[in-house]
C-alpha cells in the first residue's frame, strides 16, 4: 500500500483535510453486513484474498529481512493492479488512496486522476451518504460491509454498484466495487420470465402456444388442461385439428395461413368437444408474435358456454316472445322515456290491423298515437296516463280511437310502467297491449239495448220505461209541469194472432209502434210493456193536447198485407192530478182502457175517481168469490123453455145466483165477468155441471124427464179439464148424454175457433146437445155455421124486444127462423115477456121460446112444482091471444 500511496496523485494528501467524512462525523454505531456474499463471491473472495495477502506480509514484514519484504511487496502490487475486480483503497476521509487498473476503468478515470478523490464523487447524492455511514462504521469497528450504491462513472450513464469493504485498518480500509448492471438486467428478465410463467399459469382463459412454423402446440397453462380434458403432455406436440378446433387439418391451415396475414384471429361461441365429451362453446382469440426471433401464435380459449347457453336461451324465450306478441289480438307496444322525452322502442305488427299505421309510422312519430284518441275520450285516456305515470294502478281502460281509414274503433287499453331505481329515479319505460273491443263493444251495447228495449219494436221496454218515468215525474214535479200517461191494448189482438198467426201480429206490433212514434214528440216516451200493450208518456200534456194525441192514434191502424183496420182502446191517466208516481198513473190508465173496452173498443177514456171506484167494488168481489164456493153461497136458478106450437116443456136453463151474506142474491152478470178473469170461473162452472147433472138425476129420481141448457163460458170450455168434467159428471149421475145441452155464444166459438170446435166434436160425440146462444148479435157468416156441430140457434132477446116496432129486429129474427129451417137447426127465441111477442114468433113459424112471459128463473124447488104440473104446464100461455 506504501508504493501505492506513492504512486498516488498528490492530490491524495492535499485532499486529506476535505476528505470523504473527519474524525468528527465518525458514527458510533455503523453495521456491518455480509448481504450479497453469496451474490458476489468473486469481488468478496479477491477482497478477502487481497486482505489476507497483505496480513501475511505484514508479518513477513515483521519476520523477514529487506529483500524478501521488498518481492512480497511488488507481488502483493502486481495483484492488486492486475486483479479483475475493481479495487480501491480508501482513506479515513473517504479519499481515493490507491485503485487497480480494473477500478480505474470502472470508473473511467486515469488511476494517477483517481488518487486524492474522494471517492463519493463518483456516487450519485442518493447512495454516497450510505457508503459515508458505512465506512465511518467501518473505521469505528473494523468490521467489513457491503453496500449498494449508484456510480456516476466518467462517460457512461449511472450504474448501479456494490460495494465490498474489508475491515479497516487504522489508516485505510479496501473496497471492492462491483458493476451490478448485467447483474441487475439479469435478474430482471429472470423475475420477468417468473411472472410470464406465473400468470400464463394462474390466466382463467385456457392459453396454448404454439410454434407457428409447425403449427404444434409448444406450451399449454393449467386453465387450458382443465379446458380441454386433455393432459398437458398430451396436448404438447398436438395439432389445433386434432384437439377438437377446426373441422380438420385443411380448415386449420387456412386460420393459420389467415392468422398469420392478419396478427390476430377471432371467433367467438365455437363448438368444441372435449375428451371427456362435453360440448362446449368457446371463444377464440389468437394472435401471432416473435419471440427471440421465432413466430409463435398464442391461441386464448374462453369458455363461453354458460353465455351461449344463457344466449339461446334469451334468443329462444325471445323467440317465443316474438312468436306470442306476433300472433295473439292484441296489439303490444313500448315506449321509452329518456329525460322525459318519450320514444317508441316496439310496435307489434297488430298495430296496423287495430289502428290502421305501421309500426315504422309510431317509430317516426311518437305522439302518432294521441293524435288518434277520440276527442271525447281524451280526457279519460289523460287521466289514466296520469295515474299510471305517477306510479299508482289503474283498471284497463276503454276508449275510441280514429282508425287511419277513418272509422271508429274501441280498445281495451292496459299499460304499466318500468320505474328505474336510486339516483336516476324515473320512468324508464311504458309497455302496454291494447285490444281492438269494437265488436264486443256493440254486442255489449246491442246486449244493453235489448235489456232495454223490445227486441220486436225497439221500443223502451217496460223496465226502461219505469226508470225513465220516475225521471220525468221528478222533473215535471220540480218544473210544475203536467203529463199524461196513455196505456193502448190492441183491439181483438189475440183473434188477429190466432186467426191470421204471428208473423202478421209481429207485423202489426211494429206498425202500431211505428205510428205511436209517429203520433209523439222526442220528448214524449213511447215503450212496449208486451204483447200488445203499450205506454205512452206525454211530457207536459193537459186534457187537450192528449185528447188530440188520443184521437191520432185511434184513427185505426192498417195492417200491411190486409185489409183488415184494426183498432185500439187506450185509458188516460194524469199527472198529477190521476196520480203522483208511475204505479198509480199505469193503474189508473189501466183501468180507463179497461172502461174503454167494455164501451167497444176504438176509442179512449180519462181516468175517473168512479173508475177506481167500480175498480175498488170489483176487487171486493173478488175478494169475495174466492170464498163463495167453499162455503156454498151459489145457487142454481133454472128457467124453463117452451115448444110455442104445443104449450109443453120443451127443457130449461140453469142460470147461476151468488147468495152474497150481505149483499143477498146477487145476479150473475155482476161477478161473471170478473170471475172469468180472476180464473174463479172454471172452479165455478165445475160445480155448475156437477150440481145440474146431480137436479136432473134427482128429478129422474121423483119421476121427472128433464133436460137442462148450461152456459158455459170460453175460458172453461178450452179448460183442459172440460171434457172430463162433462164425462165425469155423466158417469156419476147416470143421466143421458143428450139429457143436457151446453150454450154457447159466438164470442166463445170465435175465442179459439179450432180448438173450441174439437170440443164442441168431442160433446156431440158423447151425445150432448149444442146450442149457439146470443145468435145474432155476432160475425158467424153462415158457411162458417156449416161447420158447427150444433143443434140450435138462440136469438137473442134484444131482438125479440122490440120485436112488434123495430123491422130490423124483426127482418133478423125472420132470417134466423129461416136459417134454422134451411141448415135443419132448431131455433129458441129468448126474451119473450108479453104475448104479442109470443104471437108474433107464432105467425113467423117459431117454434120454441124462453122468457118471463112463460117464466122467470126459478130455484130448483120452484123448477120442481113447475115440472110437477106436468108436460102442458105452459099450454094456456102458448094459446091465450
Ligand atoms: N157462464 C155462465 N153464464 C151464466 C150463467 N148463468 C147466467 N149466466 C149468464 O149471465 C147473464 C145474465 O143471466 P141472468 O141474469 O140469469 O139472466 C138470464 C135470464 O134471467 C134472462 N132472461 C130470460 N128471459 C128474460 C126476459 O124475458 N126478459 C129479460 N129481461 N131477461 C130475461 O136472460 C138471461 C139468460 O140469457 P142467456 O144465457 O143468453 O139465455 C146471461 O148472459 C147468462 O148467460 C152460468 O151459469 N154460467
Amino acid at each position: 500500500m506504501a508504493k501505492g500511496s506513492a504512486e498516488a496523485p498528490d492530490c491524495g494528501s492535499r485532499r486529506e483535510e476535505k476528505g470523504f467524512f473527519t474524525e468528527r462525523d465518525r458514527p458510533s454505531g455503523a453495521q456491518q453486513t455480509s448481504a450479497g456474499r453469496e451474490d458476489l463471491p468473486d469481488a468478496r473472495r479477491s477482497l478477502e484474498a487481497r486482505q489476507a495477502e497483505l496480513e501475511r506480509l505484514a508479518a513477513a514484514l515483521r519476520d523477514s529481512e529487506a529483500p524478501h519484504r521488498e518481492q512480497a511487496l511488488e507481488r502483493c502490487q502486481e495483484r492488486f493492479d492486475q486483479a479483475p475486480v475493481p479495487l480501491f483503497t480508501l482513506t479515513r476521509s473517504g479519499l481515493i488512496g490507491s485503485a487497480n487498473l480494473a477500478g480505474a476503468r470502472l470508473l473511467g478515470v486515469a488511476r494517477s486522476g483517481l488518487i486524492g478523490l474522494p471517492f463519493s464523487v463518483f456516487l450519485t447524492q442518493d447512495t454516497a451518504p450510505v457508503l459515508a455511514a458505512q465506512l465511518r462504521q467501518d473505521f469505528e469497528e473494523r468490521h467489513s460491509f457491503s453496500c449498494e450504491v449508484a456510480i456516476r462513472g466518467n462517460g457512461r450513464p449511472t450504474f448501479p454498484a456494490r460495494i465490498d469493504a474489508a475491515s479497516a485498518t487504522s489508516a485505510e480500509c479496501s473496497i471492492a466495487v462491483q458493476d451490478l448492471s448485467a447483474y441487475q438486467a439479469h435478474r430482471a428478465q429472470a423475475f420477468s420470465e417468473s411472472r410470464y410463467r406465473q400468470l400464463f399459469e394462474s390466466a382463467k382463459d385456457g392459453l396454448l402456444i404454439l410454434e407457428a412454423e409447425r403449427g404444434i402446440i409448444s406450451d399449454v397453462n393449467q386453465a387450458a388442461v382443465l379446458l380441454l380434458g386433455h393432459s398437458r403432455e398430451e396436448l404438447l406436440g398436438r395439432r389445433l385439428y386434432e384437439i377438437g378446433f377446426f373441422s380438420g387439418p385443411g380448415s386449420e391451415q387456412e386460420v393459420l395461413a389467415e392468422l398469420d396475414r392478419r396478427g390476430e384471429l377471432r371467433y367467438q361461441a365455437l363448438p368444441l368437444c372435449t375428451r371427456d365429451g362435453r360440448h362446449l362453446f368457446v371463444d377464440f382469440v389468437g394472435c401471432s408474435y416473435q419471440v427471440e426471433g421465432i413466430r409463435v401464435i398464442q391461441c386464448d380459449l374462453r369458455d363461453v358456454t354458460s353465455r351461449k347457453r344463457a344466449e339461446e336461451a334469451l334468443a329462444k324465450s325471445e323467440e317465443q316472445w316474438r312468436t306470442i306478441v306476433h300472433n295473439i289480438n292484441e296489439y303490444v307496444y313500448s315506449v321509452r322515456f329518456e329525460n322525459g322525452v318519450a320514444s317508441s322502442i316496439y310496435h307489434s305488427p297488430k298495430c296496423l290491423e287495430i289502428t290502421g299505421y305501421t309500426p315504422e309510422e309510431y317509430y317516426r312519430d311518437p305522439l302518432l298515437w294521441f293524435a288518434m284518441i277520440h276527442d271525447e275520450d281524451r280526457a279519460l285516456v289523460n287521466e289514466f296516463l296520469g295515474h299510471i305515470l305517477a306510479g299508482k294502478s289503474h283498471p284497463p281502460i276503454r276508449h275510441r280511437i280514429r282508425h287511419k281509414d277513418g272509422s271508429e274503433r274501441w280498445l281495451l287499453n292496459n299499460c304499466a310502467v318500468q320505474r328505474l331505481e336510486g339516483e336516476e329515479a324515473g320512468i324508464a319505460r311504458l309497455d302496454g297491449f291494447i285490444m281492438d273491443i269494437t265488436e264486443l263493444k256493440l254486442a255489449e251495447d246491442n246486449i244493453f239495448f235489448l235489456a232495454h228495449h223490445d227486441p220486436l219494436t225497439r221500443l223502451p221496454n217496460r223496465s226502461t220505461l219505469y226508470a225513465r218515468i220516475d225521471q220525468v215525474i221528478s222533473v215535471a214535479q220540480k218544473a210544475n209541469r203536467s203529463m199524461a200517461l196513455l196505456f193502448l191494448d190492441i183491439d181483438g189482438f189475440k183473434q188477429i194472432n190466432d186467426t191470421l198467426g204471428h208473423d202478421v201480429g209481429d207485423r202489426l206490433l211494429q206498425s202500431v209502434a211505428q205510428r205511436l212514434t209517429e203520433c209523439t214528440r222526442p220528448c214524449d216516451i213511447v215503450s212496449r210493456l208486451g204483447g200488445d200493450e203499450f205506454v205512452i208518456v206525454l211530457w207536459d200534456c193537459g186534457v187537450e193536447e192528449t185528447t188530440s194525441v188520443a184521437e191520432q192514434i185511434i184513427a185505426g191502424f192498417s195492417l200491411e198485407g190486409s185489409s183488415a183496420v184494426i183498432n185500439a182502446s187506450i185509458g188516460v191517466s194524469l199527472y198529477p192530478q190521476d196520480g203522483r208516481d208511475y204505479l198509480t198513473l199505469l193503474k189508473n190508465a189501466d183501468l180507463a182502457m179497461y172502461q174503454a173496452k167494455k164501451a167497444g173498443g176504438k176509442g179512449f177514456h180519462f181516468y175517473t175517481k168512479r173508475l177506481n171506484e167500480l175498480a175498488h167494488e170489483r176487487f171486493t168481489i173478488e175478494t169475495d168469490l174466492r170464498r163463495a164456493l167453499e162455503r156454498g153461497e151459489f145457487v142454481l136458478y133454472y128457467q124453463p123453455k117452451v115448444n110455442i106450437v104445443t104449450g109443453e116443456f120443451s127443457g130449461m136453463e140453469a142460470l147461476i145466483r151468488w147468495q152474497h151474506p150481505v149483499r143477498g142474491l146477487v145476479a150473475p152478470e155482476s161477478f161473471i165477468g170478473i170471475a172469468e178473469e180472476s180464473g174463479l170461473l172454471t172452479p165455478i162452472s165445475k160445480w155448475i155441471i156437477d150440481s145440474v147433472c146431480r137436479q136432473l138425476k134427482s128429478w129422474r129420481d121423483q119421476g121427472i124427464q128433464a133436460s137442462s141448457a148450461i152456459n158455459l163460458s170460453a175460458s172453461f170450455f178450452q179448460h183442459a179439464d172440460f171434457e172430463a168434467t162433462i164425462e165425469k159428471a155423466l158417469l156419476q149421475t147416470g143421466i143421458p148424454p143428450e139429457s143436457l145441452e151446453l150454450e154457447l155464444t159466438e164470442a166463445t166459438i170465435m175465442s179459439d175457433p179450432q180448438q173450441v170446435l174439437g170440443s164442441m166434436a168431442a160433446m156431440k160425440a158423447l151425445g150432448l146437445q149444442l146450442s149457439i146462444d146470443d145468435f145474432g148479435i155476432g160475425y158467424s157468416s153462415l158457411s162458417y155455421l156449416k161447420k158447427l156441430p150444433v143443434d140450435k140457434l138462440k136469438i137473442d132477446q134484444s131482438f125479440i124486444r122490440n120485436i112488434a116496432k123495430d123491422t130490423d129486429n124483426m127482418a133478423v129474427v125472420r132470417a134466423v127462423l129461416n136459417i134454422g129451417r134451411s141448415m135443419q137447426l132448431k131455433v129458441i127465441a129468448e126474451g119473450v115477456e108479453n104475448a104479442s111477442q109470443l104471437a108474433w114468433l107464432q105467425a113467423e113459424g117459431g117454434e120454441e121460446a124462453q122468457g118471463f112471459y112463460f117464466s122467470r128463473p126459478l130455484p130448483a124447488q120452484g123448477m120442481t112444482a113447475l115440472l110437477k104440473r106436468g108436460k102442458r104446464a105452459f099450454a094456456a100461455s102458448v094459446s091465450t091471444h
